[in-house]
């Protein structure tokens, strides 16, 4: 951060400037480094002795070996001060210090106590030089008023430091909400995508379920209307499932019916959509197709289902109903007329078993690939 904060020296001077911290202050607080150097030990315990009489202080001090390094620390700080040199070195070293007492804790109120304190005991000992003759009053006085311009131009930049690092800390935090708000909204998201999946999906087959299926016949329709499209239904329901059930358990049933899903799912276009209506009965909305793409469908589809239950042989019978703009129907409309062909179909399937087809001009097909035997 003190690399960060690193200053020019044309800033430095500014920054003089501002202080009105001059050559002349320079040479004064200069002239004075040989008595301070030579009282510097008295200067430093003083200092401590003082400081340590404040029980906020003692804390953040804590023990004996903080408390020498920090008396180092003070000597070579009030070297610093009478060096008559305030470059970038000792900018730097300014920086540091704010950053330190950020970090150990020292708020800006024991901080400028201890400046304080160091400005009175520090001009006590111009007090003294005059005493003992090595300087004349107005000497004194201006070593005082340099000394004043040096403490708060080094204040303003341990300040710098110390409000930078509380800033930085700030963003710091922030960043780390916004981490973790941007986390939560895409888990949120993710989680209620799935749900809605969870949702809208058959379980066993995952086609969509009946609930999700009325949802997106009712887009489809829409849909299919304002683009002037037909759209087709094909509704259909297996023949005598139940026996299969009956004799050789669930199991096999369901394995029959997620067989089903996935043959619909590699059957149909992926502008179609398949769905477990019910039990044993599916659907397929395509929308833009006519009843001549369905019947394709179907054909792919029973031979798709015959391939993976040749050993089953059961059969489904199918009811296809097309919608269009010469002739609207709402979702129940279609699903009606398709359920009602479907069981002209199956009629017909309990007659002579097999697949068996009722399209939307109310015609059967059969469909012969197989009827459906004994074993079923
Ligand atoms: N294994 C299995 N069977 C189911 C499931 N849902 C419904 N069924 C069964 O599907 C059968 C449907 O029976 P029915 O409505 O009489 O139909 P069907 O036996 O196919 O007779 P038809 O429709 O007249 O050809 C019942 O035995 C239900 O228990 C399921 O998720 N798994």
């Amino acid at each position: 951060m003190v690399e960060q904060l690193k200053l020019t020296d044309r800033k430095i001077e500014l920054i003089k400037k501002l202080f009105y911290l001059s050559k002349e202050d320079e040479n004064n607080l200069l002239a004075a480094e040989p008595f301070i150097t030579r009282n510097l030990d008295v200067i430093v315990e003083e200092f401590y002795a003082k400081q340590l009489t404040h029980s906020e202080v003692e804390i953040v001090i804590g023990d004996s070996e903080t408390l020498s390094r920090l008396k180092n620390s003070m000597r070579g700080y009030i070297q610093e001060v009478f060096s008559g040199t305030y470059d970038q070195n000792y900018v730097t070293n300014r920086l540091r210090v704010g950053i330190v007492h950020k970090r150990i804790g020292v708020s800006p109120a024991l901080y400028m106590s201890a400046v304080r304190l160091l400005w009175d005991i520090l001009s006590d000992q111009f007090e003294k030089q005059y005493e003992e003759g090595l300087c004349s009053r107005n000497e004194a006085d201006e070593r005082q008023r340099s000394l004043t311009k040096l403490l708060m131009f080094d204040v303003q930049f341990v300040f710098e430091t110390y409000t930078g690092a509380l800033v930085a800390e700030v963003q710091k935090a922030k960043q780390e909400l916004e981490d973790y708000a941007r986390d939560l909204v895409e888990t949120v998201a993710k989680q209620t995508k799935e749900l809605q999946e969870l949702f809208s999906q058959d379980g066993l087959t995952r086609l969509l379920n009946h609930r999700a299926f009325y949802e997106r016949i009712r887009i489809e329709l829409a849909g299919c209307a304002r683009r002037k499209e037909p759209l087709t239904l094909v509704y259909f329901d297996l023949n005598d499932f139940k026996l299969l059930n009956d004799h050789y358990g669930h199991i096999v049933g369901d394995h029959m019916l997620e067989a089903l899903g996935a043959t619909i799912l590699s059957s149909i276009r992926e502008t179609d959509i398949a769905c477990r209506y019910g039990g044993d009965e599916f659907c397929i909305i395509m929308p833009g197709a006519t009843n001549g793409h369905a019947k394709d469908v179907c054909e792919r589809l029973i031979n798709g289902f015959v391939a993976r239950n040749e050993r089953h042989q059961i059969s489904f019978s199918i009811g296809i109903c097309q919608t269009g703009p010469d002739k609207p129907m709402s979702g129940d409309e279609l699903v009606m007329a398709a359920d009602a062909r479907m069981y002209l179909a199956k009629a017909q399937a309990k007659l002579e078993p097999g697949f068996w087809l009722c399209d939307t001009q109310e015609t059967l097909g059969k469909f012969g690939l197989f009827a459906s035997g004994d074993d079923a």
